[in-house]
């Protein structure tokens, strides 16, 4: 219990060091703490929850770092998803025309809404108390956000395949996965499904890595900061057939050859709705091969399409994307196209295993 309630005082530089050494005495498990607001907005007693990934950052040099790298302009609507107690928002509310923010707990808003008002910057904040993988985002400029690590994957690709065009996220993310962000084919950060996709339609920039130290509470992995910043030129490709094709290829094994995945009897058939030319099959996960004489010489039709484009002892997170985008247009050529169940809705791609 003796650690259990701890004073720290939020984003005020000179008492950085006096959080740090209190901070220094929370036992590792410690989720809960009192806080008191430096900038006079009292007591808030918040029990910061694991599951929801609340994690505030207190370091003002991290988040002065994230708002002037997000070259935020005074015209500019930002979107931020989970602002927490508010500590990155009050920055973004003074860069910003506008800034939206969807935040899942109701506390954090409270806590949230109460300090704004405070710094009389409440016309500009529009708060959406909502789970942001189900909330339709609004039109915005620019993404700025400490996300909850536990969404980033379906969150990056919702922002990058979405509808609304926008000109970067800066985004906190936990380092192993903005490295795989930033992987390059074949690089041992872990080129893998979600770096294809991400790559596909965006350059992703590391902007800097940040300790745990940097949080309160502390949470067990460092983080980084990057900036993704959509293309303005993506390949002629249909996205919806190149995010299923690329489940395809990065389904199982990492190091399995092109040759041995698409080999596999029954995979190639169990996760896609699969076009062969005027012959139509839509197998689906769980389906049994029916017709034992067609569907062989269709499996047979794929794996020529590999070996002949001389993909069948490659490895799929050593290929480039433009060999990757090769062999697509080589199967589209024979007839084969990958279609998820044919769902081109981007809630229905949130499902997606990216990882
Ligand atoms: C890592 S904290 C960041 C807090 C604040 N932005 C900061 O930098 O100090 C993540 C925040 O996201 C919120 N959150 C968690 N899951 C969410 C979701 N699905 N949608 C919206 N907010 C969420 C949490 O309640 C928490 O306030």
């Amino acid at each position: 219990m003796f650690a259990k309630r701890i004073k720290h005082v939020h984003e005020s530089g000179s008492m950085l060091g006096a959080t740090r050494r209190v901070v220094g005495f929370i036992p590792r498990r410690l989720r809960s703490v009192r806080q008191v607001h430096g900038d006079g907005d009292g007591e808030e007693a918040l029990r910061f929850h694991k599951s929801r990934g609340q994690h505030i950052l207190i370091n003002p040099r991290i988040l002065d770092t994230i708002v002037r790298r997000s070259a935020i302009n005074p015209t500019d609507t930002v979107l931020e998803i989970g602002p927490g107690t508010g500590n990155l928002t009050l920055k973004l509310l003074e860069a910003a025309h506008k800034v939206v923010a969807i935040e899942i707990d109701h506390r954090m808003v409270q806590v949230l809404e109460k300090r704004v008002l405070q710094r009389g910057l409440k016309d500009k904040l529009r708060v959406i108390e909502r789970d942001a993988m189900r909330a339709p985002f609004p039109r915005f400029d620019l993404v700025v956000a400490n996300i909850p690590y536990r969404i980033s994957s379906p969150l990056v690709i919702k922002l990058v395949y979405g509808a609304t065009p926008f000109r970067s996220a800066t985004l906190l993310l936990q380092k192993e996965f903005a490295r795989r962000l930033l992987a390059c084919p074949g690089d041992s950060g872990g080129f893998n499904r979600l770096s294809a996709n991400v790559k596909l339609v965006a350059d992703v920039e590391l902007v800097m890595d940040v300790s745990k130290r940097d949080f309160l509470p502390s949470p067990k992995v460092d983080s980084s900061v990057v900036i993704i910043r959509p293309k303005h030129q993506i390949p002629n490709v249909d996205l919806h057939e190149w995010r299923s094709f690329t489940r395809t290829c990065f389904s199982s094994n990492r190091n399995k050859t092109l040759g041995a995945l698409f080999k596999l009897k029954g995979k190639v058939f169990e996760l896609f709705k699969i076009s062969n030319g005027n012959d139509e099959c839509s197998l689906h996960k769980g389906d049994e091969v029916q017709d034992e004489g067609g569907l062989t010489s269709f499996k047979e039709k794929i794996i020529g399409v590999v070996r002949t484009g001389g993909f069948e002892d490659k490895r799929p997170a050593k290929l480039s994307l433009q060999e990757l985008l090769h062999l697509l247009s080589l199967f589209n050529q024979a007839g084969i196209y990958f279609n998820h169940r044919g769902r081109h809705k981007i809630e229905d791609m949130l499902d997606d295993n990216d990882e």
